[in-house]
């Protein structure tokens, strides 16, 4: 943070490009104001002492002023002193309100931060599964931690430095006024002379700016990309062509901003020369009117201070403008987030599901459609029944429909017609919390979570025992390999955790779906093909985890098809045909030729 109290010489740097000051860019920083006023105890606090070490700052030039009239010119030594003595009582009370004011603005800075993340990390877990088809993930943390980070700073210090500057301006106007109105009314007359070439010249930097960020995006992207598919890359021996291709794009960015530096190197000299111009020419007509005897040197030496306290804060307000423009695109996009509505919410009036669960499942005429521009139905007319304790098995080929099925059941997304129940109510009826809690949902490829394996087995249930957790994690058969990890199960797993096994993080899964104890069982078996130990030591986890549960499972697997009371041969969105696998094989129709292909590799059917 630039924190000068007494800036002694506007710095060209900053000058170098003055952005475009347009109010209408920076409204969406309003947005912010409910997260800030949550806090007025420290925002009046800050505001107070910006206010008191405003003042105090303004207050010293003029008494460096007496002390120049009445001790140095008067050769009055004790004046000197006393001046002296008065200018650091002064400085001590603007050097305790600046660090207040610093402190508590940070402090504000922070807290916005903290419940601005909370805020969009929250809401974005709430939204549906049809926002999060269309965002992706990088874009979406990337909002939550950079584009928060920049309103942090925004508030920590851009608004402070902004509001303190603007006191400085106004002070330091009205001090130039009160010190010498003739020199004031110089200043007015001349400063467009530094302005007018300045701001034209810097017009010209601010395109060149765009086009440096612009080639800048382009070479972060294309490292993003690259570097998430390294094995891409090197199975088609592309590490140097696009490695060349990184440097031209590195190449032309280096140009780009080399040329910008030129220009802006030019537009420093420029600030400087022409500034320094003014202070000569200030600093004559200032002797000139000493010599006249119309303005004293120590009122000539105060204006000078003020005039130069006046251009460093205009400075920093041209400065913190362009920053908050950047904050203000930072808080459009957070606030984006927290606009958007999740399109399946809870319904107005929630009713009761049945307890004690009844475990039944229906699908009643459902049609389904993803939407959008490719809206084919994906599903229709889907009817079918399960009851309690039944296992119904999924099966067909890709893009049948399958997972669709189960991502309805749990209301993902909303039939485009038709009902689906869940314990004889339609799932549109009922809080999602309950619905979902009446599942186990174990998916294809599980998901470990960074945290220890206790932790991961937990996560449908987070109040679990000790006990508990070892008891799920005996019938899933993960006890005996985890016990032999170092740390047991408090062995860290997930990311930059160690690697589980493809059964092993199945088994896990499992583990997980039996502590949640959900009387439905949603499976979609893996289609990965485990060895034959592994594939025997899921298949009992999960004789396990089905036993007494209503199943509901996307088959691959002859054990699951075998065992299943109904098997629903699904094609094209339509369940052409159900029965059990023996009815089904004896029909010898698609199901027959199905599991003649899915299974050729095992035993015949
Ligand atoms: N999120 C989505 N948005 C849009 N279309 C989707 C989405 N998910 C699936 N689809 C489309 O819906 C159809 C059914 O997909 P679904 O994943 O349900 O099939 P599946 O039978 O489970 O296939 P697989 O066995 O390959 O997993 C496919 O045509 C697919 O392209």
């Amino acid at each position: 943070m630039t924190d000068q109290a007494v800036p002694i010489q506007a710095d060209p740097e900053k000058i170098a490009t003055p952005p475009r000051l347009s109010p209408k860019r920076l409204r969406p920083l309003r947005r912010l104001s409910p997260f800030v006023f949550a806090y007025p105890v420290r925002l009046g606090l800050t505001v107070l002492f910006l206010l008191v070490s405003a003042v105090s700052s303004l207050a010293i030039p003029a008494v460096m002023g007496g002390a120049i009239d009445e001790g140095f010119v008067a050769q009055n030594l004790d004046k000197v002193s006393s001046y002296g003595a008065l200018i650091i009582g002064v400085a001590a009370i603007m050097a305790l309100a600046s660090g207040a004011r610093f402190y508590f603005i940070s402090v504000i800075g922070e807290r916005v931060l903290a419940d601005l993340r909370q805020a969009a990390f929250s809401h974005l877990l709430a939204l549906d599964t049809r926002f999060f088809d269309t965002h992706r993930v990088g874009e979406l943390t990337s909002r939550l931690n950079g584009d928060v980070a920049l309103v942090r700073s925004a508030i920590g210090s851009s608004f402070s430095l902004a509001l303190r500057s603007m006191v400085t301006i106004i002070g330091a106007l009205i001090m130039m006024i009160l010190t010498s109105p003739v020199l004031t009314l110089a200043v007015v007359v001349a400063a467009p002379a530094i302005l007018i070439p300045v701001v034209a010249y810097s017009r010209r930097l601010r395109g060149m700016s765009r086009k440096t960020q612009d080639a800048l995006a382009d070479l972060s992207a294309m490292a993003t990309e690259m570097l998430g598919s390294t094995r891409t890359v090197k199975a088609f021996t592309q590490e140097n062509e696009q490695s060349r291709i990184y440097e031209e794009r590195s190449e032309a960015s280096y140009q780009a901003e080399v040329k910008r530096l030129g220009a802006r190197a030019i537009l420093v000299g420029l600030v400087i020369f022409l500034g320094t111009c003014a202070l000569v020419g200030l600093v004559w007509w200032g002797a000139r009117s000493v010599f006249a005897g119309t303005v004293t040197a120590g009122q000539l030496t105060q204006f000078l201070v003020y005039a130069l306290m006046a251009s460093g804060a205009l400075t920093n307000v041209s400065e913190v403008f362009g920053s908050l423009q950047t904050v203000a695109g930072a808080t459009e996009r957070i606030t984006e987030i927290l606009d958007t509505e999740a399109a399946i919410r809870d319904p107005a009036r929630p009713q009761d599901l049945p307890t004690p669960p009844l475990g039944t499942v229906e699908f009643d005429h459902v049609d389904f459609s993803y939407g959008g521009p490719a809206g084919d139905p994906v599903l229709h007319d889907l009817s079918f029944t399960v009851d309690r304790g039944e296992t119904v098995a999924l099966v067909g080929p890709s893009g049948s429909g399958k997972s669709t099925t189960l991502s309805l059941l749990q209301r993902f997304y909303d039939v485009t017609s038709g009902t689906i129940r869940v314990d004889g109510k339609d799932v549109r009826d009922v809080r999602l919390s309950a619905l979902r809690q009446r599942f186990a949902y174990v998916e294809q490829e599980p998901t470990i979570f960074a945290g220890s394996v206790a932790d991961n087995i937990r996560f449908g249930k987070p109040e679990a025992t000790m006990d508990e957790v070892v008891t799920a994690a005996k019938a899933a058969l993960v006890h005996d390999f985890v016990s032999e990890l170092p740390l047991g199960y408090d062995t860290m797993v997930g990311e930059r955790g160690i690697m589980l096994s493809g059964g092993q993080k199945q088994r896990l899964a499992i583990a997980r779906a039996i502590l949640k104890n959900a009387p439905i069982l949603l499976l979609d078996e893996a289609t990965s093909a485990l060895d034959a130990q592994s594939e025997r030591l899921v298949q009992q986890a999960l004789e396990h985890l089905m036993s007494g549960r209503t199943t509901l499972v996307i088959a691959h697997r002859l054990a699951t098809i075998r065992d299943a009371n109904t098997i629903l041969v699904l094609d094209g969105g339509r369940i052409i045909d159900h029965g059990t696998h023996d009815e089904l094989v004896a029909k010898g129709g698609r199901y027959a030729e199905l599991a003649r292909l899915q299974f050729r590799m095992e035993e015949p059917a």
